[in-house]
């Protein structure tokens, strides 16, 4: 099974204009763990006391899976995480010229320094240590398999492949990691931004090439565009990769609902897995084959999802739609003044831009 370590409370929150409160953050957390997500990067301690006292709180809510805190790859960051308590840990370094340059003035060499000391250090107070390779995908992979080979020699247990700035395509993203993965056998976690709107195709190209592990944020919060999005992860991993996942739909609506909220964000209603209108079919061809077969227009059931199927009347329904709403009002169709309706339907939403009730469409029908 792959691994989903969620940074809601990390990257989600370094989202612009979002900032979460302790309380939101143990919410988050507890819902997280009951939606499926195997690991947690709940902060960055080096924010200072009182980021330290919500990771400590989340902490002791001691949910069974992996709790993380993000960190530079300094000994003072880590310091703050030892503070914390937690087992398990992120420790970054810049890995690509351009924020190696812009970081540690170009030198190389400090970056080997940095790790050595921090993996070093990490490891003998026993912690998980996920070495966080800043901007990999600007990176050159040789060195980044050198790396990750150095880390693997400092006992370091995981490398996360960072999309920094989102520009990857599946395609590349899998020669990368295909690359890495037979270069190196230090497991690899993928951290996709959403800049071009590829972060989860890009993680599940991930897994495709051996990477174990996918960083997700929930409705895909983060930097700029956002990271992979957790629904998305989750559901591809149940449906694509046929693992045996567990999803609760009326948590999985709950955890989307609260973090949205917490974050003081919409939810378009066509954001895949979770968007309000992802199940409604207002075409006339879908609804007719919906009609005969429900796996006509739909890649899983609503119900999974904590959704609901509804068939809108609207400018693109057809005869079936209509007659679909008549009977359940009791009453039996006339095809020809079905047929005469399905202009007048049209007229109306379009001048007005809201489909019709079900109510008006009876009303209509019993007036032609
Ligand atoms: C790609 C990512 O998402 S990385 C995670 C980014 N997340 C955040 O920045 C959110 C939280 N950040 C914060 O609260 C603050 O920036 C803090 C507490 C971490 C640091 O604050 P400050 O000490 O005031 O530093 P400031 O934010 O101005 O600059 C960051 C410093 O870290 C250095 N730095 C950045 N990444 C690394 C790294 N991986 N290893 C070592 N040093 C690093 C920068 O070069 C800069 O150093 P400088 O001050 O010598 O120029
Ligand atoms: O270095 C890491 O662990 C992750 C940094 C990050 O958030 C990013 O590169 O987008």
């Amino acid at each position: 099974m792959a691994i989903i370590n969620d940074t809601t409370l990390r990257d989600g929150e370094q989202a612009p204009y979002v900032a979460f409160n302790t309380h939101e953050k143990l919410e988050i957390a507890k819902l997280l763990h009951n939606c499926g997500a195997d690991e947690l990067e709940v902060g960055i301690p080096a924010m200072g006391i009182k980021e330290q006292e919500d990771i400590k709180e989340i902490l002791n809510l001691e949910l069974p899976l992996r709790v993380m805190t993000w960190n530079r790859a300094t000994l003072q960051d880590l310091e703050a995480s030892l503070s914390c308590g937690v087992q398990a840990v992120d420790l970054s370094v810049p890995v690509s010229q351009t924020l190696i340059d812009v970081k540690f003035g170009g030198d190389k060499e400090k970056l080997f320094r940095n790790l050595e000391d921090v993996v070093t250090t990490a490891k003998k107070e026993g912690l998980f240590v996920c070495i966080g390779g800043e901007d990999s995908s600007r990176g050159d992979e040789e060195f980044l398999a050198e790396i990750m080979n150095f880390g693997e020699s400092l006992g370091a247990d995981r490398f996360r492949y960072c999309d920094t700035v989102g520009i990857l395509t599946p395609h590349a993203t899998y020669e990368k990691i295909d690359y890495l993965a037979k270069h190196s056998s230090l497991d690899i976690e993928m951290h996709m931004h959403n800049d071009f709107g590829m972060a989860t195709a890009n993680s599940v190209a991930g897994f495709e090439a051996g990477a174990i592990s996918a960083n997700t944020t929930v409705i895909g919060l983060g930097e700029r565009a956002g990271n992979a999005s957790f629904e998305q992860v989750l559901m591809s991993l149940k449906h694509q990769f046929h693992e045996d996942r567990e999803i609760d739909p009326i948590n999985l609506q709950t955890l989307v609902q609260s973090v949205a909220l917490a974050a003081n964000r919409q939810i378009s209603h066509n954001r895949p897995i979770v968007g309000r209108n992802i199940f409604s079919h207002e075409s006339g061809i879908h609804v007719s084959g919906m009609i005969k077969s429900l796996n006509a227009y739909e890649a899983f059931e609503p119900e999974m999802v904590g959704l609901h199927r509804f068939f809108p009347i609207g400018k693109h329904s057809g005869s079936a739609t209509i007659n679909y709403h008549l009977k359940a009002f009791g009453i039996t169709p006339v095809k020809a003044k079905v047929q005469g309706l399905l202009p007048k339907v049209r007229e109306i939403v379009t001048q007005r831009k809201t489909v019709l009730e079900p109510n008006e469409l009876v009303e209509l029908y019993l007036c032609s």
